[in-house]
């Protein structure tokens, strides 16, 4: 059976971030990804700090560890990385989830197409700001969001941008205009990723969350948006693993 490099598997938690925010989740991360965000708050994915942690899994052991951790208190696992759409094996997880009714997450940037990307349930693509260093290659993201609004099933897709300053607010915009029928989110960015003080933190997160929101009601260009911060960092920081 074919593997794929796991770094973390964790859960049940919450979903932090984005469309399902709240939903009670599993975790499974995968490592390795295509992009080197300067601000990624999971770089041990693939900066080489997290190399020990990485174990090559079947399907089969995934979902084991996914029932060990979890029992049979979830129904959501939310798969990210890393770019998890760098691995064309995830279809055998993704299988193995379906035939257990259990609902399926993705996290990914938008850079590559997997076919798997079809039978997502809840699917965040989440393209880069110019704060992360990133270039966006639009027409890989417009084929990638074509393929995925073409099929119209029962999935949902939605953009989230993370915004550190203004040229990111600028390019969310961008963005939005591009893809306008596409459920839209802002998400306040974490510019202290390594912190252990959490209620400095939070309180400076709380801050950069009303910062942006006042942004966006000052804006009548931007009407459709939600705008959230990563609800995982206001209740844990920057702990790892939940
Ligand atoms: C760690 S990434 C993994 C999945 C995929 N590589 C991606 O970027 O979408 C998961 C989410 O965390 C966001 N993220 C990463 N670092 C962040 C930070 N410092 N502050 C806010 N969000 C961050 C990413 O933009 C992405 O939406
Ligand atoms: N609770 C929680 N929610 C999350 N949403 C996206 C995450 C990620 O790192 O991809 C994440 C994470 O690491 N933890
Ligand atoms: S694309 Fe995602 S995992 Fe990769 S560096 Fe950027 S934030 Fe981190
Ligand atoms: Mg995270």
């Amino acid at each position: 059976m074919s593997k794929v490099p796991v770094i973390e598997i964790f859960g049940p938690t919450i979903q932090g971030e984005g469309m399902v925010v709240g939903q009670k989740t599993m975790f499974v991360r995968t490592a390795g990804c295509d992009y080197s965000c300067s601000w990624c708050d999971s770089s041990f994915t693939w900066d080489g700090s997290g190399k020990h942690l990485i174990v090559q899994m079947t399907a089969d052991e995934i979902w084991s560890e996914l029932e060990r951790l979890g029992g049979s208190g979830f129904s959501f696992v939310t798969i990210s990385g890393g770019n998890p759409a760098l691995l064309r094996n995830l279809e055998a997880l993704i299988a193995i989830l379906k035939e257990n009714d259990i609902k399926v997450g993705v996290e990914t940037q938008g850079s590559r197409w997997q076919q798997w990307l079809y039978d997502i349930d809840e699917l965040t693509i989440s393209p880069k700001p110019p704060s992360s260093r990133m270039i966006t290659d639009y027409t890989l993201l417009s084929d990638i969001l074509g393929k995925l609004q073409n099929r119209n099933r029962n999935q949902h897709i939605s953009l989230k941008i993370v915004v550190f300053n203004e040229e990111d607010y600028d390019y969310a915009k961008q963005i939005h205009l591009r893809y306008p029928t596409i459920p839209f989110y802002l998400q306040v960015g974490n510019d202290d990723i390594t912190t252990t003080d959490n209620s400095l933190l939070i309180s400076h997160l709380l801050e950069k969350y009303q910062a942006l929101i006042d942004r966006v009601i000052e804006d009548e260009e931007l009407r459709d948006v939600k705008v959230l911060p990563q609800l995982h960092a206001l209740v844990w920081g920057n702990k790892r693993g939940v």
